[in-house]
């Protein structure tokens, strides 16, 4: 397990961005120092689709993003990409059900944060049993931010997985915006994932304020 305890870790699912350089036309620098603004609760660099940077510029913009991540306290995950984990001493990363098998990630990554995608519950019983920190569960609505989504679950999947008795920290995904965002908390979820919601917003801090306070209201 990580460093941080679950306790810990569901306070730091509340409002989790996650943002690549493909996921936005303005300067991701900018666009996260506004999220951050915002109150966003911690961070995702996932550097991924068509124009994705590679190589040297991919880890610039990562040392980038995880140094304004650090000035403001926010843990700075990244996406798939564990040799950049360790590379920049991420607080930790995130994997899917295609990616370096959970199990083998743990190993390389000690105590830092390890957060895996799961849409069934086995997957979720495997994920548990690999050390996952947290589930992050979805697409619970459409999406456009990710091609090869698995089918849109809605918030059934989380109600599920928590009568179920999986009392790990869960964070939803997919389509969430502030008109639905409390949904998924009142489903169980213990925070929201967003991409567009932020990264494609007018007034990236306001509609960052708007998240947060659609997913506090319903903290219980
Ligand atoms: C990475 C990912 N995994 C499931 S849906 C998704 C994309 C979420 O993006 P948005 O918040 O813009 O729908
Ligand atoms: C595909 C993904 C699914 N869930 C999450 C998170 F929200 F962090 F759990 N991140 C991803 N990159
Ligand atoms: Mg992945």
């Amino acid at each position: 397990m990580s460093e941080f305890d679950s306790k810990r870790i569901e306070e730091l699912l509340t409002l989790y961005f996650i943002m690549g350089s493909t996921n936005c036309d303005r300067d991701p620098v900018y666009v996260l120092e506004q999220a951050i603004e915002g109150g966003i609760t911690l961070f995702q660099y996932r550097e991924k689709g068509r124009g994705a940077l590679e190589g040297k510029q991919k880890v610039k913009l990562a040392e980038k993003l995880q140094k304004i991540c650090k000035d403001a306290s926010i843990p700075f995950i990244v996406n798939d990409d564990v040799d950049l984990a360790l590379t920049i001493d991420a607080d930790g990363v995130h994997v899917g059900q295609e990616d370096e098998c959970a199990r083998a990630v743990r190993e390389r990554i000690g105590n830092k944060i390890l957060g895996i995608s799961t849409h069934t519950l086995s997957e979720a019983h495997h994920a548990i049993a690999d050390g996952a920190d947290y589930l992050g569960l979805g697409p619970i609505y459409p999406t456009q931010s990710k091609e090869d989504t698995e089918k849109v679950q809605g918030t059934e999947l989380i109600q599920n997985f928590r009568e179920l008795n999986i009392t790990t920290p869960i964070v939803g995904i997919g389509g969430i915006t502030s008109s639905n965002a409390n949904k998924v908390i009142q489903a169980g979820g213990n925070g929201v994932s967003v991409i567009s919601a932020i990264a494609a917003a007018e007034n990236v801090k306001q509609a960052t304020e708007q998240l947060k306070k659609q997913v506090d209201k319903n903290v219980v």
